[in-house]
């Protein structure tokens, strides 16, 4: 990290009563990253983003947000937009007044008619909030978190209800605010999009985290893997495998390209079919199950 972190948590521990729900939690989230939080259901995700938002206080360890306590509301805010998992709009306003409200209590300058053109709902300007779907509520958090181009905009399960138009809308919208130089943080129990944009991962596990850092420095802490059943029974395999429940063998391997071919080799100088075959690295699933069990 070059330049002073954007987000630095140090220790973090809270408590609700008597339950430990975040304990000695420490990252930092640097200039420009997409940092995404995920975590198994009650890990301590949205207690912690809670924390650096501004909206609980700490039981012990210190959160800098731009250098500053996230409780310095006004010196912090302005700099922040949340997308929370909930809406808090009022049902009666229309979408204009609502991210115009919420775009004045933001002190960014922006426009509403441009905001509502980068999620899709201008032709919905005029409608009630109450009256929109799930989908389009959905995307007037987001319009309403990106309104006037945060430096750090946090995105607590963002795409949930979202149809796959919308969702590939939203990730455009925020690959530009990337590149405005916005600082991104995520939340999301859909790996496969943290997979693909996110720089860093923390995955949190009953309050703590047990692993973090980039995608494939997560995915190479478990074996790659190789599925396929034999045409013809055999004894000897040329790499150790294992006989799974439904008669499939199984080869786990930090080696994936190097024992592949020497399967396959195997295979034509033995005249043998792998059936069904499959192959590749570790995805984040896999982690995450992995992290899950422990
Ligand atoms: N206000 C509260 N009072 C008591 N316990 C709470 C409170 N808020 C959260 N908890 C507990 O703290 C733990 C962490 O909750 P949190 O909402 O931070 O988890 P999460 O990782 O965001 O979960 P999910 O993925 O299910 O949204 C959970 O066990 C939850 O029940």
């Amino acid at each position: 990290m070059n330049s002073a972190p954007v987000i630095d948590v140090e220790r973090l521990n809270l408590s609700y009563g008597d339950f430990h729900a975040v304990k000695d939690l420490s990252f930092q989230v640097g200039r420009g990253e997409f940092y995404a939080l995920l975590g198994t259901n009650g890990a301590g995700k949205t207690s912690t983003l809670e924390t650096i938002e501004g909206h609980r206080t700490a039981t012990s360890g210190t959160v800098r947000v731009f250098g500053r306590s996230p409780l310095e509301r006004r010196a912090v805010r302005p700099r922040m937009g949340i997308m929370l998992q909930e809406s808090g709009f009022t049902p009666d306003l229309t979408v204009r007044e609502s991210v115009r409200l919420v775009g004045s209590l933001t002190q960014r300058s922006d426009s509403v008619d441009r905001v509502l053109g980068v999620v899709g709902l201008t032709h919905k300007a005029g409608t009630r909030v109450s009256q929109l779907s799930g989908g389009e509520k959905r995307r007037l958090d987001f319009a309403t978190a990106v309104y006037g181009t945060p430096e750090l905009i946090f995105l607590d399960e963002p795409t949930t209800g979202l149809d796959i138009q919308s969702r590939d809308a939203l990730w455009d919208a925020v690959d530009r605010l990337r590149e405005d130089g916005s600082t991104i943080v995520l939340t999301t129990h859909y790996l496969e999009e943290a997979q693909q944009r996110a720089d860093r991962i923390g995955l949190m596990h009953k309050g703590t985290f047990h692993r973090e850092g980039t995608v494939s420095e997560l995915t190479r802490t478990l074996p790659a893997t190789v599925r396929f059943a034999l045409s013809v029974p055999t004894a000897t395999l040329p790499v150790p495998a294992t006989l799974q429940g439904d008669g499939t063998l199984l080869v786990q391997t930090f080696e994936l390209q190097k024992d592949l071919h020497i399967l396959l080799g195997w295979a034509h100088d033995n005249g043998l079919e792998l059936l069904d075959l499959q192959a590749g690295p570790t995805r984040l699933d896999d982690v995450f199950r992995a992290i899950s069990a422990e």
